[in-house]
């Protein structure tokens, strides 16, 4: 495959996303692009049979374009640049598939980490960037450009930290690799058979799924030359899947390159995120910067646990909701509540993880669908997923770690469901006691965010406050 590739940057570089740099000058320069970018590659890629009459559909969508382009040429957005993908040194194939996947620009952190991502001779990356920024195409951009589509055999290998994670991942993939003679294939449950070796030149799994392959020599490392842990921070902790993380990259070449991408890399994993990814680029965000300006955040303030359903059932009765996501602490719990809610009407499913395969993916495809509307689940699929139509998330219970302590990390994964791509949403937190109100408070303190109150004795009130946030 040739590749237009950009100079190689000369030794390691630390760059704040805040940063400004170049960025006014470009400003005028990205203007321009965009008033063309709009129209440009997308006339030349679509076939003439998608044309179609306009539907309201379409009204909305182009109401997200436009304030899409508005808010790519801000600045201080997380969504701005002063490039197009076209200088990006990106092969004319995946210029294609990303063109008809409706990019037209790229991102803050496509636009910083692309070029640093395919420098050679290749240099590890520990990539930071708010949720919903696009971190997914930047890593995925990375392994379609870098493997040898002459050689079958699995060179990129992608860990993440979920079933749901990978199968969406894999779409990513799928998408953009259209035009290149691509394999991909999954590495997770269920999904490769009894004496099968994989040959694919792009594997994504889950730590455990990888280790098992691994270790029933049906998944060759012999040529990975990319390691690729979305969701770094938490492949690498050790509460987590850190173990089994790196465990895998012992078994890797030592001169893989490594790249880790995150929203979020707490103070407790930078060190080891540090020895894992040895001598990386790095693109970091500071404490202040990690919330997300499209997510609303408010709270409501029951009166005990039981009063928590009765506000949940009420507040799902009066607004209407595009999509949601319920967020609780234990599995017993979203079954419970989605039993109660069914009972009261309301059209909910549950999803956590001692659910089977087939059930979990029925579950996921419904809700991406929209066919289902409200989903409550546990931290399963706290981090990552990615459904654009999700404009309320809740967090049932406020997150917390394995000893109890306010979660601030799991917090802007969840909330950050919604957002997405410069798309607006809103998140309730439900507190019902003293402790749970600490644990929001620390939160808050944590992230330097606001977290403004819902009233749950005046649901006209409420209901306005909700509606303004979600419009
Ligand atoms: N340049 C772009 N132009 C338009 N849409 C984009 C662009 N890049 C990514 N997107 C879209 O933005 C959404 C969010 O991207 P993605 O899932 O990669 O975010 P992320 O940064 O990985 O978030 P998280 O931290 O939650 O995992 C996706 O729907 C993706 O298709």
């Amino acid at each position: 495959m040739s590749k237009t590739s950009p100079a190689a940057p000369r030794g390691k570089l630390s760059i704040s996303l805040e940063d400004s740099g170049d960025e006014l000058d470009g400003l005028s320069q990205s203007i321009q692009q965009l008033s063309t970018a709009n129209t440009k590659p997308e006339q030349s890629i679509k076939p003439a049979a998608d044309k179609k009459e306009p539907s309201s559909d379409d009204f909305v969508e182009q109401e997200v374009e436009v304030r899409l382009a508005d808010i790519q040429a801000d600045p201080n957005s997380p969504l701005y640049s002063v490039k197009s993908f076209d200088k990006l040194g990106l092969h004319e194939n995946l210029l294609k598939g990303i063109y008809e996947m409706n990019f037209t620009k790229p991102s803050k952190i496509q636009e910083r980490a692309l070029p640093l991502l395919l420098a050679n001779p290749p240099r590890n990356m520990i990539g930071q960037s708010q949720s919903g920024t696009g971190k997914t195409a930047a890593f995925v951009l990375t392994m379609l450009s870098r493997v040898d589509y002459d050689l079958q055999a699995p060179q990129a290998l992608c860990l993440l930290p979920s079933r749901e994670l990978a199968r969406q991942t894999m779409d990513v993939v799928e998408k953009m690799g259209k035009y290149t003679p691509m394999k991909a294939k999954y590495a997770i449950k269920d999904s490769v058979k009894r004496g099968e070796v994989i040959d694919a030149h792009i594997v994504i799994g889950t730590p455990g799924t990888v280790a098992d392959l691994i270790r029933k020599r049906a998944l060759p490392l012999d040529n990975i030359k990319l390691l690729v842990l979305d969701e770094a921070d938490n492949m690498l902790s050790l509460q987590g899947l850190g173990d089994q993380t790196l465990r895998i990259k012992n078994l890797v070449h030592s001169d893989c390159q490594i790249i880790l991408f995150s929203a979020t890399f707490p103070e407790q994993v930078r060190t080891f995120t540090q020895r894992f990814a040895p001598e990386a680029n790095e693109i970091r965000l500071k404490a202040t910067e990690l919330t997300v300006d499209g997510i609303k955040q408010f709270y409501m303030d029951c009166k005990d646990a039981q009063h928590k359903f009765e506000v949940l059932s009420q507040l799902y009765s009066l607004m209407t909701v595009g999509q949601s996501i319920i967020f609780v602490r234990r599995r017993d719990t979203a079954e419970r509540i989605a039993g109660r809610m069914t009972s009261e009407g309301h059209a909910i499913v549950f999803l956590h993880g001692t659910m089977d395969s087939i059930e979990r993916d029925k579950v996921m495809d419904d809700f991406r669908k929209g066919d289902i509307k409200v989903l409550i689940t546990t931290n399963v699929i706290a981090r990552g997923i990615d459904i654009q139509q999700v404009n309320l998330v809740i967090n049932y219970d406020i997150p917390v770690d394995s000893e109890h302590r306010p979660d601030p990390e799991t917090y802007l994964h969840r909330i950050g469901r919604t957002g997405r791509f410069g798309r607006t949403g809103a998140s309730v937190n439900f507190v019902h006691n003293e402790q749970s109100m600490e644990q929001m408070e620390a939160i808050q303190a944590a992230l330097g965010c606001n977290i403004t109150k819902v009233p749950t004795d005046d649901w006209e009130q409420a209901r306005k406050i909700l509606k303004k946030a979600l419009k």
